[in-house]
């Protein structure tokens, strides 16, 4: 028999922190085999199985993420910008597999993550599902075969504890969106109008974001033009999908080279 992944999960206690443990618990080519949740968090010392409402999984949670990576092949990482950062040299020390699927990040996180990817495969997408993904796809190439007639715009929707905007996906299909036009997002990005804005700049991307209840992500990219509308548009309902994706690339990753990849490289699409 295959021995299994075995799997770290940082922000264990979190929203994907529970849905991955859940996930990889069936899994038969994967196992947790560590748990990290920040300083004071009532889960350390508790194993995290246990402390889900469930049988024990024979982790105990830490706030030592050096104690959690140590016989990890991978860790998984839906946690905060600088938690992330932290985590990116401590998994590369391990040289196991860094999933990241944290949003928020700036240039600067993005940047310090660097270090880490010479030494160790670093994963990182805003959305770590196929259906975003081939999303990013499509939206690249309807973004290629339109003129700037047609205004293009990201619209999100997701849950009142999300504490960024736009989201890691808008930001993806904004990007996408860009590339297909062939300019640079950042000159092109007009994100949070409020007040007297003024018309709308001709070739700007827009961004907006919705935040109520328990959404779990819905993302549309709005092309419109006088007399038209074309809108593409991915709806999750279930944060499975998240935690698949994130497993798919931590195994994907195990036989891959040092460096930085997203999910596309993951998917082969
Ligand atoms: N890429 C994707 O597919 C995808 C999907 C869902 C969520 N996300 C992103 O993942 C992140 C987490 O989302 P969530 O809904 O699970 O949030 P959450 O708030 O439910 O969970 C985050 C967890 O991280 C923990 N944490 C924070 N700092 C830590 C530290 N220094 N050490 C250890 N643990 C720490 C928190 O205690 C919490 O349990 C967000 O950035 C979100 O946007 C990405
Ligand atoms: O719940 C979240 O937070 C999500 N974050 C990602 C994003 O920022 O796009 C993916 C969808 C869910």
């Amino acid at each position: 028999m295959t021995q299994k992944v075995g799997i770290a999960i940082t922000g264990a206690s979190g929203r994907m922190g529970q849905m991955l443990i859940q996930t990889i618990a069936q899994s038969d080519v994967a196992q947790v085999v560590g748990a990290v949740e920040r300083e004071g968090h009532d889960w350390i010392g508790r194993d995290v199985g246990q402390a889900m409402g469930g049988a024990d999984l024979g982790v105990v949670t830490t706030s030592d993420p050096l104690e959690a990576f140590a016989n990890a092949q991978a860790v998984i990482d839906f946690t905060a910008p600088a938690a992330t950062v932290a985590f990116a040299g401590i998994a590369a020390q391990a040289r196991a597999v860094h999933v990241i699927g944290t949003t928020g990040m700036t240039d600067d996180d993005i940047a310090a993550l660097e270090p880490a990817s010479r030494h160790a495969v670093i994963v990182r997408a805003g959305n770590m599902s196929l259906g975003v993904n081939l999303l990013t796809q499509l939206t690249k190439k309807v973004a290629a075969a339109l003129d700037e007639d047609f205004d293009i715009e990201v619209i999100e929707a997701h849950h009142n504890q999300k504490v960024d905007a736009p989201s890691g996906t808008a930001l993806m299909l904004g990007q996408a969106a860009a590339d297909g036009r062939g300019v640079d997002l950042k000159t092109v990005s007009d994100s949070g109008r409020d007040g007297i804005t003024g018309a709308r700049k001709r070739g700007d991307i827009g961004f907006s974001a919705i935040r109520g209840g328990d959404i779990v992500g819905e993302h549309d990219v709005l092309f419109a033009a006088p007399g038209e509308r074309i809108i593409l548009r991915h709806m999750a309902t279930d944060r499975r999908i998240f935690a698949r994706g994130a497993i798919k690339a931590a195994l994907w990753g195990q036989d891959k080279a040092p460096g930085q990849y997203d999910m596309l490289d993951v998917l082969g699409i």
